[in-house]
């Protein structure tokens, strides 16, 4: 294929410039085409080095740029909405970063406006079903070799979290990674939350309720239970344990070159989410460029996204309340039925 996508995207932050690298010196087939930021220093700064990018501070000029074919969302949660709406009304192709709208009544705007399209436009991007561990896990579990699933328990520690960030967040921000990687891994809808708040740690900022121990139930019958912890100090830690009738599996035990030495053995801890998930991220964008160019979709969808939300929302309502809570979803558009990539 001959012509590069022409990709706009929209903030330039931790995750916008990390995007903007890698569609510029890792990805093959794409180039970056415009940038938009509140702050033009920072897409300034993400775009120093690359030739002929546009920089803007609107949405709508980004998207209207010459050559502008895609668009990468990494903005805030709170500006998803507005910019999916105005890139579907263009037709353009997205990949959203997470979560794709926080509240879950703008996320099914989302599924409208793609079923009033009669078309999938928009990829989340829950990077995770693009981790070679998680893939792997799923092929096992969906291979059947270890029978039904009964139980996941998963854990999710960042060394630290941003100063802005709040105890509904380390639900619909980080939780929100294990609620679509449940539901694809299970094949399964949520449909019960509660949440349990351990006494907060004292390395946590103050007022936030860090750790969360996070119970979910699906409709198959099977339990999901998360340990959310965002500022352990130690690590970014990520796992992933199954548990079946006929055996168990886990994924996400810290790797990398085991250091032995004057009696003691050590590995490398990834700090954060860009070194763990390096590889899974270069695989989401290539995957979304590849399928793009051949005017396709693939990946999370937009119903991923909005069952995501609904779930999150109903979490952040157990929390709250210290009730377990039901999660309804709204009826599934017939454009995305039995889609599971
Ligand atoms: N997939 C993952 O593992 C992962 C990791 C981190 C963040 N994220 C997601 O990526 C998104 C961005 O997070 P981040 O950590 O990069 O945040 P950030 O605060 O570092 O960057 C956000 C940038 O967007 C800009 N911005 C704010 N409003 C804007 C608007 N309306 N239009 C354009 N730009 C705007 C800000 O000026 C800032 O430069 C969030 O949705 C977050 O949840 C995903
Ligand atoms: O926005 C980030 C991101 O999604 C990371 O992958 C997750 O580990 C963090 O907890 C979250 O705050």
């Amino acid at each position: 294929m001959g012509e590069l996508l022409g990709v706009a995207v929209l903030g330039a932050g931790h995750m916008g410039a990390d995007h903007i690298r890698r569609l510029d010196r890792v990805v093959s087939g794409a180039r970056v085409a415009a940038v938009a930021d509140l702050d033009p220093a920072r897409a300034k700064d993400a775009v120093a080095g690359i030739d002929g990018v546009l920089v803007h501070t609107e949405t709508e000029a980004a998207l209207d740029a010459p050559g502008v074919q895609a668009v990468l969302i990494a903005s805030p949660g709170p500006a998803h909405e507005e910019a999916l709406l105005a890139a579907l009304a263009r037709g353009l192709p997205v990949l959203c970063e997470k979560p794709m709208v926080p509240d879950s009544a703008g996320a099914l705007r989302i599924v409208e406006a793609e079923a009033r399209l009669g078309r999938r436009l928009t990829q989340v991007g829950f990077m995770r079903r693009h981790d070679a561990e998680y893939r792997r896990l799923k092929a096992l579990l969906d291979g059947g070799r270890l029978g039904r699933p009964l139980m996941l328990h998963c854990v999710h520690r960042n060394v630290s979290s941003p100063p802005d960030f709040t105890s509904a967040m380390l639900i619909d921000s980080s939780v929100s990674h294990e609620i679509d990687a449940a539901r694809w891994l299970l094949g399964q809808e949520l449909t019960a939350v509660s949440v349990l708040r351990p006494r907060p740690s004292s390395g946590a900022p103050q007022g936030l309720l860090d750790p969360q121990f996070v119970v979910f139930e699906t409709d198959g019958g099977a339990l999901v239970d998360v340990e959310v912890f965002v500022n352990c100090g130690f690590g970014y830690q990520v796992r992933c344990e199954a548990v079946c009738e006929a055996g168990s599996a886990r994924i996400g035990d810290d790797h990398g070159m085991l250091v032995t030495a004057r009696g003691d053995a050590a590995t490398e801890v990834p700090r954060d989410y860009l070194v763990r998930f390096a590889a899974a991220y270069d695989r989401e964008v290539q995957s979304w460029v590849d399928a793009a160019r051949r005017g396709r979709v693939t990946g999370p969808t937009a119903w991923d996204g909005y069952a995501a939300s609904a779930v999150a929302e109903a979490g952040v309502r157990a929390l709250e309340s210290g009730e377990r809570v039901g999660i309804a979803l709204a009826g599934r558009p017939g454009l995305y039925a039995g889609h599971d990539d």
